[in-house]
């Protein structure tokens, strides 16, 4: 069996890979492993001329290659930060108001992803696989077909794919797609996300799509299909009460006394409706005022992308929606929510989910949305937390016993935390069981295996 090669715009450090790491990491490398391997994509760097020319730099790890390339000032600003972040990031999550649109920028996206092409091509052997990851990289295997490489190459995207209405406020809307028939095999999150690339090829571009997902368009053939990523459920769970009685739960424990917690965790991202959740926070005790002084909300918020304009805006507005509902209802002992800018270890987090009676998870629009199975997976199952969750993210078209809710009704996301705060023990049991065996049914390995499998050619199990 050939190697696999995967290339995406951020690369696991090889220290991610172990122990209590990111699950994709963890999945990832054990895939590489398995065949020996090369991790593939930006160090994450802004370097000179000189450094990013020299790259790629190359860390090795048993059978596994680490091969990360630095971007000088004018890629990262026209690849990363403008074509892909400001242009794509938000097309792609139905935020058109927000998209701006460059032509010199695109222009960059394209070069860049030509450039990380050839810089691949000195690493490939004939007989490898090649698995490339998300918006960034649309181009790429267009990039790869251009220097000359047959070699099987599939593409997973972990954003939502827009509806063809959406899409075509992408001046280059064509080319790109036509770029994204260059891969063999297109994963996506969801039969919405599936739905709306097809629909795109049939009615945009005049190709054929076969009841199994087989496609015909600009003169390529490709196949596409769901692949909803997932977490490990049981080893998250095992994290979380290893980690039950830390340092940090039992100082939180302590700073509550008694008050029930709501958790929410997001990157600080316009798509993630942290605004919303604000307010519909600020709902709850307007309108059940025996929860005034009884919960708390906390919000992490790592910031993400400061230096695209619309992540300005969205940080100052939630700073300033924190302000205005803290004072509001706030006490001499109470704080109703607490806003933590920063980022915190995925292992903390698993015990601090556990901690709470509700995960709030309300994204106005997310390829799948991990935190949401993450807290699932994280409850003690004697006394599990209830999850509320956005229909728009990608995870609620399997945690279907979750508190479904639409994140633009406030009102509506104000009942379901009442709801959740008061659900019977019998029934966040219940809940929790369905939710857990939808994680384990499909879980971080089988949406890898199930991928390359298909990529490979071979049948699934
Ligand atoms: O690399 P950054 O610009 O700092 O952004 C972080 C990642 O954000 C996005 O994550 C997505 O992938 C998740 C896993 O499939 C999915 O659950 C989530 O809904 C997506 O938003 C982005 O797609 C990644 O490329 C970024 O690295
Ligand atoms: O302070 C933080 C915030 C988030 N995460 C992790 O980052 C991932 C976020 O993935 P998700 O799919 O929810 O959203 P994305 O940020 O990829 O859009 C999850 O594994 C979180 O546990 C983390 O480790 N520390």
């Amino acid at each position: 069996m050939g190697r696999l090669i995967v290339v995406s715009n951020r690369v696991a450090k090889p220290t991610e890979t172990k122990g209590s790491a990111g699950g994709l990491a963890v999945a990832i490398f054990g895939a590489l492993k398995d065949t020996g391997g090369v991790w593939f994509g930006w160090s994450g760097e802004v370097v000179s001329e000189a450094v990013a020319h020299a790259g790629p730099t190359l860390v090795e790890e048993g059978t596994v290659t680490f091969a990360t390339v630095g971007l000088v000032r004018r890629d990262y600003d026209q690849y990363y930060r403008g074509f892909s972040n400001a242009t794509l990031w938000p097309v792609f999550h139905y935020r058109n108001d927000l998209a701006a649109y460059e032509r010199d920028d695109y222009a960059g996206y394209r070069r860049v992803n030509a450039w990380l092409a050839h810089k691949l091509v000195k690493l490939l052997a004939p007989d490898d696989i090649i698995w490339v990851h998300d918006y960034h990289l649309i181009p790429f295997a267009d990039a790869l077909r251009r220097e000359g490489i047959g070699n099987r190459i599939g593409f997973f995207l972990h954003t939502p794919f827009p509806a063809p209405q959406v899409l075509l406020n992408v001046p280059p809307h064509e080319e790109l797609i036509k770029s994204l028939c260059c891969y063999d095999v297109v994963g996506f999150q969801t039969d919405t996300d599936r739905g709306a690339f097809h629909d795109y090829l049939v009615r945009h571009a005049h190709g054929t799509v076969s009841e199994q997902g087989e496609i015909e368009a600009f003169g390529r053939r490709l196949r596409t299909d769901v692949y909803r990523i997932g977490v490990f459920p049981d080893e998250i769970a095992r994290e979380a009460e290893r980690n039950e009685s830390r340092q940090h739960v039992l100082e939180l424990k302590q700073s509550l006394e008694g008050r029930e917690l709501v958790m929410s965790v997001d990157r600080l991202d316009y798509s993630k409706g942290l605004v919303e959740r604000f307010k519909a926070f600020e709902r709850l005790l307007e309108n059940a005022p025996q929860w005034r002084g009884n919960v708390t909300l906390v919000q992490i918020a790592p910031p993400t992308r400061a230096d695209v304009e619309s992540y300005q805006e969205i940080r100052h507005n939630l700073e300033y929606e924190a302000g205005r509902i803290n004072g509001r209802f706030s006490g001499l002992d109470y704080t109703p929510i607490r806003y933590l800018n920063q980022r915190y270890a995925r292992s903390q987090l698993m015990s601090l989910f556990r901690e709470s009676q509700v995960g709030f998870v309300t994204p106005l629009r997310d390829g799948m949305n991990l935190v949401a199975k993450e807290y699932v997976a994280a409850q003690n199952p004697e006394d599990p937390g209830v999850l509320v969750l956005s229909e728009f993210a990608g995870a609620a078209a399997e945690l279907c016993a979750a508190v479904l809710v639409n994140p633009h009704d406030i009102a509506g996301m104000a009942e379901a935390l009442e709801r959740a705060l008061a659900m019977p023990l019998a029934e966040r049991r219940q809940r929790h069981e369905v939710n857990m065996a939808a994680l384990r049914k499909n879980d971080l390995g089988t949406w890898r295996d199930r991928f390359l499998a298909d990529l490979r050619g071979e049948p699934y199990g």
